[in-house]
């Protein structure tokens, strides 16, 4: 529309911030190798270069398809901009042979990180963009590239048919790691805006967490989850609850928590992918929820699969609010047949819950016409993304669709799923990194993931509960210990 464009003139102007993302040698590394985007665009520029300065509106132009939360492109390609007249980037322009300015590369996000790159080098993943002189080349070479139709006049929720339809695919869940994330931090976030940690939450938080310190997918969220479980006691003390008003408020909270991001510094992004609905209010979260809950069912060994079922229902009872859907959930919950004794029980139980949570959903969505268009409720999976789960074909009684599972080819389905497609591309884009301290800490987290103390024992330490994994355990012991040193010294 016509304000649209006003907006788009004004955008080119100083006062929209920049679409692209600043870069220098502190950064760089970092957030090329956690981008989400398949593709990155480097910008090498001088500040002082009139040339850089006229070109800037075309780059801006194409960032804002794909960068941030309102772009109508978002989570495909990143583009990004490096200051080379800034004396901290003379060796990363080096790395890249800057020549000339504004010069451009092109490739996979990850390969940017920790590596170099020059003209005369043959087979390279990164290359240079020769033609992106205007905002309508720059875009037409991206397009060509990457067999897109993208339109600088693109707007957001508009144009859906280039979004992945995810029920075909299998590889589109390795894009779902992102939006696991995204919801982790959503879920936090959710948490501390509503205040929601109380005497009576306290617990069930810190088990969840626990499952999350040892089996989250991502290893950014194991690490932030692990800083937050380790710091618990001091974040949330239990006294403080006991004394009944010493209500915190939220910007304090916030600024305790500052430092504390469950997923690193680059989530929530605001934006999402495999769960990117066709409009703004479908999908998303709650998309994201489930599949943070099926990859950890999926990752929980044998003897814990118990207690990773009570932590997912009691995270969902006491922090998903949504009234009806764990009011729902909780039903199912409660008349689960348990104990579970293995991943399977659990992964499968979970598995069903959403078919039936789906099977509801479909037909309410279809009477009151508040689904997502493009992503009508299904049974799940669909043939196409696993013949072997399905024993005999589809028989209709009373209207409802009855499907013979093969319960162990979909087990396998699921592991296989939301186990290793799962987190294949961001395994990737850890591929080559240099070995940093915090890359050892986590090499802990992994190793000692399969590490389950016997249930009895867990169960006795009633609180500091060790049953995820002697980590989660160890830090917590530590911190009391330091605590008490603490206190026996003052
Ligand atoms: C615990 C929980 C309870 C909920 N209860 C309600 C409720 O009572 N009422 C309500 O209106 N909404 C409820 N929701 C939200 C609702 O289930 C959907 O999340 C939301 O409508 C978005 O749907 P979606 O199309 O993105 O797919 P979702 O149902 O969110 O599923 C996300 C993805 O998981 C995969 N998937 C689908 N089914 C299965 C399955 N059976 N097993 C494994 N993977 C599967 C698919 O790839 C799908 O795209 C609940 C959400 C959660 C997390």
């Amino acid at each position: 529309g016509p304000s649209r464009s006003l907006l788009r003139t004004l955008g080119d102007g100083p006062d929209l911030p920049d679409a692209a993302v600043d870069l220098n040698s502190s950064n760089f590394d970092r957030v090329l190798k956690e981008s989400p985007a398949a593709f990155a665009v480097v910008e090498f520029f001088a500040h002082w270069c009139p040339a850089c300065r006229n070109y800037k509106s075309h780059y801006e132009k194409v960032a804002r398809l794909f960068n941030g939360p309102d772009a109508p492109h978002p989570g495909i390609v990143i583009m990004t901009r490096v200051d080379c007249a800034m004396k901290m980037n003379t060796n990363l322009c080096d790395r890249f042979s800057v020549g000339h300015f504004p010069m451009l590369l092109w490739g996979p996000p990850p390969k940017f990180a920790s590596s170099r790159w020059d003209p005369k080098q043959e087979k390279s993943e990164i290359q240079s963009i020769d033609d992106g002189r205007t905002a309508d080349r720059l875009l037409k070479w991206i397009n060509k590239q990457i067999g897109s139709s993208f339109n600088l006049d693109d707007e957001k929720y508009e144009n859906e048919n280039t979004l992945p339809r995810n029920d075909s695919d299998p590889e589109q869940i390795a894009r779902a790691i992102y939006d696991v994330e995204e919801a982790t931090a959503g879920a936090f976030d959710i948490i501390l805006e509503h205040k929601m940690i109380k005497s009576d939450t306290r617990v069930p938080l810190i088990k969840f967490f626990q499952l999350l310190v040892t089996h989250h997918p991502s290893k950014r969220c194991r690490r932030g989850s692990a800083e937050i479980l380790v710091n618990f006691d001091d974040l949330w003390p239990s006294d403080l609850f006991s004394v009944g008003s010493q209500e915190t408020n939220v910007l304090q909270e916030r600024g305790r928590l500052k430092g504390y991001l469950i997923c690193g510094k680059e989530v929530p992004r605001g934006y999402w992918i495999f769960c990117r609905g066709s409009k703004n209010d479908t999908r998303g979260f709650s998309c994201g929820l489930w599949v943070l809950l099926h990859s950890l069912s999926v990752r929980v060994a044998d003897g814990e699969s118990h207690l990773a079922f009570t932590a997912i229902c009691d995270f969902i009872h006491n922090f998903f609010i949504c009234e009806e859907c764990r009011r729902h959930f909780y039903d199912m919950c409660s008349s689960a047949s348990v104990p579970f004794n293995t991943t399977r029980d659990l992964s499968l139980w979970l598995w069903s819950t959403h078919n039936k949570v789906n099977e509801r959903l479909r037909k309410e969505e279809k009477a009151l016409r508040t689904g997502d268009p493009r992503f009508p409720k299904v049974i799940w999976p669909p043939e196409q993304l696993c013949p072997s789960c399905y024993l005999s074909s589809i028989s209709k009684r009373n209207g409802t669709a009855q499907v013979d599972w093969n319960e162990d080819e979909v087990f396998n389905f699921l592991v296989q799923y939301y186990g290793k497609t799962l987190v294949s591309s961001y395994k990737d884009a850890s591929l080559g990194r240099n070995k940093s301290d915090e890359s050892v800490a986590d090499d802990i987290i992994t190793s000692t993931n399969a590490v389950a103390v016997p249930l009895g024992a867990a169960m006795a330490i009633a609180f500091a509960s060790c049953a995820f994994g002697a980590l989660a355990c160890f830090w917590r012991t530590q911190q009391k210990n330091r605590k008490q040193r603490k206190k026996n010294r003052g």
